[in-house]
């Protein structure tokens, strides 16, 4: 029987409480482990209740811890892949983040839910459950991290959030799953061609991301130009395009080598630089923004933290979002 350590986060598959008014808060037990029993006929199990957070309350310092975590465990034995129960709002994020910094090939496995335990139809032990199954997988050996929820497999790069509530939320628009969980087997379809790896000790580099929106002016940017960031991510227009009065401010930033990202807040597609009108995205790739191609805003600022975390990616950041 395979070893998997499961590492509880918090998030709304550990809730199972609803205050006074109604609203799902944390508990003080996870319903998750009075349910493990049932898993313990598919892995050989280990819990740690690493935090009891919702996700909105992550941080790139719980992720690094995380990483450490699973680093450890790696590390001192026999262990054959790692699930890791979290809230899904940011769920995305934290895959992302280990993604890029874990290196271990073992199965990586995030879950979640979106109707807490007490609530009909609560999706968190079957999630779970699906997630203990892909991480015994041999198949899912050296994929990445995963995220898997509601019958589907997603990388960390590509899937995102998309319903506030539905049980299908997580998709990996233009890609879709690589693998699905059927009764009796997991199948992969695909495989990430590529991953990318970096060491991370230090989580600290302050890095803003912003939408843009017609009619934006320069204000906000000029702001973050004065408030100590060390790196921005611009979800622009389209193709990867700007208002022409921000402009100004995206080279105030240059100027002050503070490195500035472009993703599309378009959800499919890439960010390229095509257009050469003022603010268009060839003009910005002359003042020397950077294209994180495909990536979303959120994915971008993880990646970009990262890289700005050690001068050994920091001097080389053109190569790492040419990836
Ligand atoms: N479904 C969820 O887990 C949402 C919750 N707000 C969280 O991310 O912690």
């Amino acid at each position: 029987m395979k070893k998997i350590v499961v590492i509880h986060t918090g998030g709304t598959i550990s809730m199972h409480v609803h205050d006074k008014s109604g609203a799902v808060v944390p508990g003080d037990s996870n319903p998750l482990t009075a349910e493990i029993g049932k898993l313990m006929e598919y892995a050989d199990i280990r819990e740690i209740e690493a935090f009891n957070y919702p996700s909105p309350h992550m941080t790139p310092k719980e992720m690094l811890k995380l990483k450490q975590i699973i680093d450890q465990h790696s590390s001192e034995g026999h262990v054959e892949g790692f699930v890791i129960t979290h809230g899904t709002d940011t769920l995305e994020e934290t895959a992302y983040f280990l993604d890029l910094t874990v290196k271990s090939k073992v199965p990586i496995i995030l879950t979640g839910a979106m109707r807490s335990s007490n609530e009909i139809g609560a999706d968190g032990v079957y999630n779970l459950l699906s997630a203990v199954r892909v991480a015994i997988s041999d198949n899912a050996i050296g994929k990445g991290v995963l995220v898997v929820m509601n019958d589907e497999i997603h990388t960390a790069q590509n899937v995102t959030k998309t319903s506030t509530s539905n049980v299908s939320t997580f998709q990996s628009p233009q890609y879709g799953p690589i693998g699905l969980i059927s009764k009796t087997a997991i199948h992969f379809h695909h495989s990430p061609n590529t991953r990318e790896s970096f060491e991370v000790t230090d989580v600290s580099p302050k890095v803003a991301l912003l939408k843009i929106y017609a009619g934006m002016d320069a204000d906000l940017l000029m702001h973050v130009a004065q408030a100590g960031y060390h790196g921005v991510v611009l979800e622009g227009l389209g193709q990867g395009n700007v208002p022409p009065a921000i402009v100004p401010a995206i080279q105030q930033l240059l100027n002050q080598d503070i490195p500035v990202v472009l993703v599309s807040r378009c959800y499919n597609g890439i960010a390229q630089p095509v257009y050469g009108y003022e603010g268009g995205g060839k003009m910005l790739e002359d003042m020397g923004v950077l294209f994180a191609h495909g990536l979303s805003g959120q994915k971008a600022r993880i990646k970009l933290l990262i890289a700005l975390s050690d001068p050994r990616w920091s001097l080389c950041l053109n190569e790492i979002f040419e990836y």
